[in-house]
């Protein structure tokens, strides 16, 4: 696993100049984690803020959401950052509600718009002092 911490940003559509906005005030910050992005979200990104390394996945709708969950999954991950719409229908919907799943599986610090992100990204949990994830009681669901 990375010693820096990984932060994942992933935008819906109609939220994604909201997230360049975000990256773009707290790139300094930003610079000191690792960073994966959905596909379209990582490239708005990357072109908004070209001195942050992003890693791109897919695209939500064609898998994006899954990696990143598989990432909170395999405690690969320590904070996401996921700006939804909630006003419009998604095709990949279930992926999304998934990811939201597995991050409060896991207990994953997890933004879903600016006002949170803004807390979030100061939070002394954020900055490395305590970047491993809960292991969900398993109860009967064994691994
Ligand atoms: O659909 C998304 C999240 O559910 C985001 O995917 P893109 O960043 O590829 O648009």
């Amino acid at each position: 696993m990375s010693a820096t911490p990984i932060l994942a940003l992933v935008a819906h559509d109609a939220k994604k100049d909201a997230m360049v906005e975000f990256a773009r005030r707290h790139k300094d910050k930003l610079s000191a984690f690792d960073l994966v992005a959905t596909g379209t979200t990582g490239g708005r990104i990357q072109d908004a803020c070209p001195d942050l390394n992003i890693t791109r996945l897919k695209s939500g709708p064609l898998g994006g959401d899954q990696q990143i969950g598989a990432m909170i999954a395999d405690g690969k991950l320590q904070g996401l950052f996921f700006f939804v719409d909630p006003l419009s229908p998604m095709p990949h919907d279930v992926d999304v509600k998934a990811l939201m799943r597995l991050a409060v599986v896991y207990d994953m610090p997890m933004a879903l718009n600016p006002a949170t992100a803004d807390i979030l990204l100061r939070s002394a949990r954020l900055a490395g002092l305590k970047t491993t994830s809960t292991t969900p009681e398993v109860g009967n669901y064994s691994s």
